[in-house]
């Protein structure tokens, strides 16, 4: 694996890009070294817990296991796994204060993370959420159930991913005892109006940029609630309306987020956002529609940092003649 082993000089005309992440064998983390590389970037992989840094005012750093200076990173992709939110958060901003861009800011993947913060500025700015509930005392549980309109309902934890923290309960009994259950073991929950009529079914819009580049539906595994990949769901392509499309990017730029992968439910009411990841997967949504995301997400770089490829330009327009021929 092209892992950081030391300083080199930047060989390339390419850019020299940071993939700041846990686990190299995912297929997200291969296929975003092999885009970056097949555009003729020097790609380095990061693993989170291998970096520390130096707070200085003038001279700040980051150094990798062994000791190795990272110096003159052109970007760094962050690529956060829930467990490790707080430290890669803080090395993302470190990067930040070295200049260094990053595709998704530290600052919005930290309030992404933050399950109930981001749904409150999602309605701030005039997105539709399903009706949702949460309250820290377990004293008024009758109250909550009663406010997202009774069961059958979903309880959510705060901290979960990839489905696992979500439940659904569907009598008032069981919504009271999930509900319960999980405060006593001082959880964060949040309380869900089910939205029934989506059948186990969600959209993932996939956001760069402040487009929509590729969609997906889930659809949950018999007798399962939740769509989610991990949780035996399965994928297909669908065409996105122009107001799921719109909600998609709305809500990406509500939280800051370049890269975004977002969860929209089809309600009787019209699409409702569910939440919004900030490091989305990569597998699900480019073998369901063979569309190159990571290529994507390495060209949204490029275009920051206006980067241009000089071998490309000069082959292009010869290609196009011959074809014009
Ligand atoms: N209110 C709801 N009504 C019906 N189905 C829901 C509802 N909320 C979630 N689901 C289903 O459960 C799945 C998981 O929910 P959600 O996306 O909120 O959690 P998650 O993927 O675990 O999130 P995170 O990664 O933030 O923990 C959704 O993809 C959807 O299929
Ligand atoms: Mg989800
Ligand atoms: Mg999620």
């Amino acid at each position: 694996m092209n892992e950081y082993y030391g300083a080199t000089s930047n060989q390339t005309s390419g850019l020299k890009i940071g993939l700041l992440a846990s686990n190299p064998d995912l297929y997200s983390n291969r296929r975003l070294m092999e885009a970056g590389e097949e555009r003729g970037h020097e790609m380095i992989f990061l693993n989170i817990k291998q970096c520390y840094m130096k707070l200085d005012a003038e001279n700040p750093e980051v150094h990798y296991r062994g000791g190795h200076l990272l110096s003159s990173l052109d970007a760094v992709i962050p690529r956060i796994k829930p467990s490790v939110t707080f430290y890669g958060c803080a090395l993302t901003r470190h990067f930040e204060s070295l200049d260094t861009y990053t595709l998704n800011s530290a600052e919005a993947i930290t309030q992404s993370r933050d399950k109930l913060y981001s749904l409150q500025l999602l309605l701030k700015n005039g997105l539709d959420i399903p009706t949702t509930g949460f309250a820290n005392s377990p004293m008024d549980t009758n109250d909550l159930i009663e406010m997202v309109g009774g069961a059958p309902l979903i309880v959510k934890l705060l901290e979960g991913a990839q489905g696992r923290g979500v439940v659904l309960a569907e009598t008032k009994k069981a919504a009271e005892s999930v509900i319960n259950a999980f405060k006593s073991l001082r959880a964060n929950l949040l309380v869900q109006e089910f939205i029934k009529e989506a059948s186990g079914k969600d959209l993932r819009c996939f956001v760069i940029d402040g487009k929509v580049v590729a969609s997906i539906e889930r659809q949950a595994s018999p007798g399962e609630f939740r769509a989610n990949i991990h949780q035996g769901g399965t994928a297909s392509v669908v065409k996105v309306t122009a107001e799921e499309k719109k909600l998609a990017i709305k809500a990406s730029k509500t939280l800051g987020l370049k890269v975004a992968g977002v969860d929209i439910i089809r309600s009787d009411k019209g699409p409702l956002l569910l939440e919004v990841n900030s490091s989305p997967g990569l597998e699900g949504i480019e073998t369901a529609t063979g569309r190159d995301i990571a290529g994507e997400m390495i060209r949204a770089i490029e275009k920051k940092l206006n980067w241009k490829p000089a071998m490309l330009e000069a082959v292009i327009p010869s290609n196009l003649e011959t074809e014009q021929v």
